[in-house]
């Protein structure tokens, strides 16, 4: 594995001030492309159930079904760090977390796998990292528990909404996380969090201040359903699909996106 992206390379990209730019991919064809444009981490996530399979949220998404096209994308690419998710109710305590998370990296490949939650994750947090399970945290909008939240929306705007998230991204730090996705974050509170972590966060919908910005692929070239307001099409003027990848890794990288029309206040 020469040359490839590790939770260490990302750890240092945060230090240097290089940003972390991430994209899913969920079959080989892209997974190839995403990796040559030069995306740092891809993501094979459960938001797959929705793009691939047409559910309306991520609760459907089995373990067997993140494999699948882990396995498919894994082998495609050379230099990117491989990240998973454990998708619903495959991490309610931290031995079938941990289970889950092995069949994730052995069956599926991945190299690191993510799941949603704060406080409650913290003791499958550190199990799965006593065991050399590296690990990214979501906190923030998290799909999971959308029949909860009652619909996809910003988190966090509240003053203790705020303190939580803030004391959850240290708890997971501590831990043992190597790297927390911020979903859905006003922007100061991203930047707050951004500012008080070591490990990298790396934002989707939570402003330009984060380490790294995340997208789905379909959101930006412009095939999905959905148009979250965080989301851009970058398929334009004339741009085939490796270009508009390049064009949104460049953009990461020089700060242009996300602007404030894709961010949260
Ligand atoms: N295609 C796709 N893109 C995603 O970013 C994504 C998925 N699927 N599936 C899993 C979750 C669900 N996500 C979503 C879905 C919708 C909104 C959305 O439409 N939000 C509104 C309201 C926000 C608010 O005002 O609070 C928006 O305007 O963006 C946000 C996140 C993010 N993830
Ligand atoms: C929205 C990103 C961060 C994700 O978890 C997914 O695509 O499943
Ligand atoms: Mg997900």
């Amino acid at each position: 594995m020469p040359n490839r992206v590790t939770v260490r390379t990302i750890r240092e990209m945060k230090s240097k001030g290089e940003k972390i730019v991430s994209l899913t991919a969920y079959d080989s064809s892209f997974a190839r492309v995403v990796d040559e444009q030069g995306v740092d981490v891809i993501l094979v996530g459960d938001s797959l159930g929705m793009v691939m399979q047409g559910h309306d949220s991520t609760v459907p998404v089995s373990v067997d079904d993140i494999i699948y096209h882990s396995r498919a994308v894994e082998p495609q690419t050379k230099r990117a760090l491989v990240m998973a998710d454990l998708p619903f109710m495959s991490y309610t305590n931290p031995d079938q977390a941990i289970g889950n998370a092995a069949r994730l990296m052995q069956e599926g490949r991945a190299h690191i796998v993510k799941l949603e939650g704060g406080e409650a994750q913290l003791d499958t947090v550190r199990h799965m990292t006593r065991h050399g399970v590296p690990v990214c945290a979501h906190i923030g909008l998290t799909p999971q528990t959308v029949h909860k939240l009652g619909g996809y929306r910003v988190q966090g705007r509240e003053d203790d909404a705020a303190k939580q998230m803030l004391s959850d991204a240290l708890a997971l730090q501590d831990a043992g996380a190597d790297a927390v996705v911020l979903e859905c974050v006003p922007v100061d509170l991203a930047q707050q969090l951004t500012e008080e972590l070591e490990i990298p966060t790396i934002g989707i919908g939570a402003g330009r201040n984060c380490d790294g910005q995340v997208l789905v692929l379909q959101d930006m070239i412009g095939i999905s359903s959905l148009a979250p307001k965080f989301s851009l099409n970058f398929l334009k003027d004339g741009r085939g699909i490796p270009e508009a990848i390049k064009a949104y890794v460049d953009a990461v990288r020089d700060l242009s996106f996300p602007t404030d029309d894709q961010c949260f206040f």
